[in-house]
């Protein structure tokens, strides 16, 4: 069993969140109130404090000593060696709570970076007293790995002698610090690509013409619970638990409201915490974007903490920190009083500061203190409403309060672009997907599966490849006239795919006047199954990872190995017999294929980046 030591600051927090580790009884110091701190820059701590954590360190044997504030690597590293076990400041232990909640594939990458970027500022040895051996903190495992280099040289200077064990610590130091860089480049890979699926869905949802609501507010507060009550779905399916960040990914639900019948998109994400690691802000981006995207915020607050204030502040300056626009914060929010029914003998639930409501009800005192200090602010007015999701009370209010918002007219859909990405990332792509587009990738979606299985059952044998050809041709021709009389029907470069049509309609001319040829453009023909995905990636955003995956899979041996591949294969058919100008033709169009694919690689690859 672990227990833990802390200072004060928050205590009621701080006991929260030290209770959130799993498998921890925590035991609980308090060394000074934070007004009066005044933190050492060495130890944090001054020295009486620190000698009365030993003192208590020695009496109780912890296995590790979490300090609730932020430390700097210095003090950490000190503070370790004085109290001879490993020291959590509050960034880690919040990093490891995240890194035990981490259940998908896609919160695990997050935290990881999150926990890269935290170890890669403080490369400290930690040392296990009791064991004397190095010991993991933060996320388990990992950390252990990465040490300071310089400590270790001192160390080992006793037995090998200063300058060599200097220099060898230095290149251990470089390489550790080379191994976070690699992974983390390799984090910020995968991330993007969630990202941009996000992305992608998100650009879909906007499409079908329903705002976004993201749930948001200080961790435990009632998010999922609220998400839960208004969607009528269950607790343990909106992840609903009484421990802090028990939602770490974003949970989508679409709710009807009442008035208009209309229905909106719910999203519930991570809660906040003051002092939210800016690791795990900036790691957590993917997740992030389905607030900072929102077209609307429901803000749930805890009424019945006493912190309750503070929470709000705390939530409003990560919500700025992410860059939510002011002009969102002042209209676009609506403020969710949650957990009234702690609040013994306060109001009933409803509007509790609506602009005529002000003063005409019995509000808790925590409520009246922020109304008076907003009004004195001025500005920041937002519409709040009082609920107890435990008790079904205040919900109707809640959807009420979300109608009478006026959502943001909506963009068209060329507009709607990902916003800017975290330091490091790449952009995702804007989604252009007008109206246009949409019908005629639903046509090829049907048009090119036809052609590609007509193009294998010929190279098969099992229907005529003349045939294959004159289908072939249909479909090319009314492609390309489709594109000449709405060159919108597709994203971008429309130019350049009727051209891409036209050579192919040429070339095959060639096997209508001599079907032997015909095998050889059914092997071009394969190509459309390669389009096809292409498109299926863009029209199906929620198969987006499978689509793109098969894309790629036959981009590569398609595009540019088998077209080029068919140039000598026509070549050598070509030599038996054809008109000079046939000979042309095919291999003319042949290569400007050749060309095609390669350009269509360039392409592709520059707007990844
Ligand atoms: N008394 C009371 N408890 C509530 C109310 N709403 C939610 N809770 C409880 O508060 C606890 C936390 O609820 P969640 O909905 O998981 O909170 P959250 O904001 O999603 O928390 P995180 O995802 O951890 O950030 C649960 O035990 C809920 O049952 C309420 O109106 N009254
Ligand atoms: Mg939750």
């Amino acid at each position: 069993m672990q227990r833990l030591l802390l200072s004060n600051y928050s205590l009621l927090e701080a006991c929260k969140l030290a209770e959130s580790l799993e498998g921890t009884a925590p035991e609980y110091v308090q060394v000074g109130s934070a007004s009066r701190l005044r933190p050492s820059p060495s130890t944090f701590f001054g020295r009486g404090q620190v000698e009365a954590v030993q003192a208590r360190v020695a009496a109780t044997q912890p296995h590790r000593v979490f300090v609730n504030h932020v430390l700097s690597g210095v003090q950490q590293r000190n503070l370790e060696r004085a109290l001879q076990r490993p020291v959590l400041d509050r960034v880690a232990l919040i990093i490891e709570i995240f890194s035990q909640r981490a259940r998908t594939a896609e919160a695990r990458l997050q935290v990881e970076l999150a926990s890269l970027e935290y170890k890669a500022s403080r490369l400290v040895r930690v040392v296990d007293a009791a064991t004397g051996k190095r010991a993991a903190f933060g996320l388990a495992g990992e950390a252990s790995e990465i040490v300071s280099a310089r400590e270790r040289g001192r160390s080992g200077s006793g037995a090998g002698g200063l300058g060599g064990a200097g220099g060898q610590g230095e290149s251990e130091l470089q390489l550790q610090r080379r191994r976070v860089a690699d992974r983390r480049k390799q984090l910020l890979r995968k991330l993007e690509e969630v990202r941009k699926t996000r992305g992608v869905q998100r650009a879909a949802r906007r499409r079908s013409g329903k705002p976004q609501v993201a749930i948001v507010g200080y961790t435990n507060a009632g998010k999922s619970s609220l998400l839960s009550a208004l969607s009528k779905c269950g607790e343990a399916e909106a992840g609903v638990e009484d421990k802090l960040f028990a939602t770490l990914d974003p949970t989508l639900r679409r709710v009807m409201l009442p008035g208009s019948g209309r229905d909106v998109v719910l999203s519930d994400t991570v809660g906040f915490i003051s002092d939210l690691p800016t690791q795990l802000i900036e790691a957590f981006q993917a997740t992030l974007e389905e607030v900072t995207e929102a077209d609307l915020l429901l803000h749930v607050l805890d009424a019945s903490s006493p912190q309750v204030l503070q929470q709000r502040a705390a939530v409003l300056g990560v919500l700025r920190g992410l860059g939510v626009p002011e002009a969102r914060l002042r209209e676009g929010v609506i403020e969710v009083w949650n957990k009234m029914d702690q609040l013994p003998g306060q109001l009933a639930a409803g509007p509790v500061a609506g602009e005529q409501q002000l003063g005409e009800r019995q509000l808790p005192p925590a409520v009246e203190a922020l109304l008076a200090s907003d009004a004195a602010a001025a500005g920041y007015r937002p519409t709040a409403v009082a609920t107890s999701v435990l008790q079904n009370e205040g919900l109707s209010e809640v959807l009420a309060a979300v109608e009478s918002k006026p959502h943001p007219a909506q963009q068209p859909a060329e507009m709607v672009a990902v916003r800017q990405p975290a330091a490091g990332a790449a952009p995702a792509p804007p989604a252009k997907l007008t109206p246009q587009v949409v019908l005629h990738d639903r046509a090829n979606l049907v048009a090119l599966p036809t052609i590609g299985c007509m193009v294998l059952a010929g190279l098969l044998g099992y229907i005529d490849t003349l045939l294959v050809t004159k289908a072939f041709i249909v479909y090319i021709v009314g492609d390309l006239f489709w594109l000449i009389l709405e060159p919108k029907a597709v994203p971008s470069r429309p130019r350049v795919i009727i051209w891409h049509h036209a050579v192919t309609f040429l070339l095959l001319q060639i096997p209508l006047r001599h079907p032997q040829l015909g095998r050889y453009t059914c092997m071009d023909g394969l190509i459309e199954w390669n389009t096809f995905f292409l498109i299926a990636r863009r029209q199906f955003p929620r198969c987006y990872r499978a689509f793109n995956f098969l894309y790629w899979a036959t981009f590569y041996p398609m595009r540019l190995a088998l077209f080029p591949l068919l140039l000598p294969l026509f070549w050598r058919e070509m030599q038996n017999g054809y008109a000079w100008w046939e000979t042309a033709a095919v291999m003319g169009t042949q290569v400007s294929l050749c060309i095609f694919n390669c350009w269509f690689l360039i392409a592709s690859w520059t707007r990844r980046r």
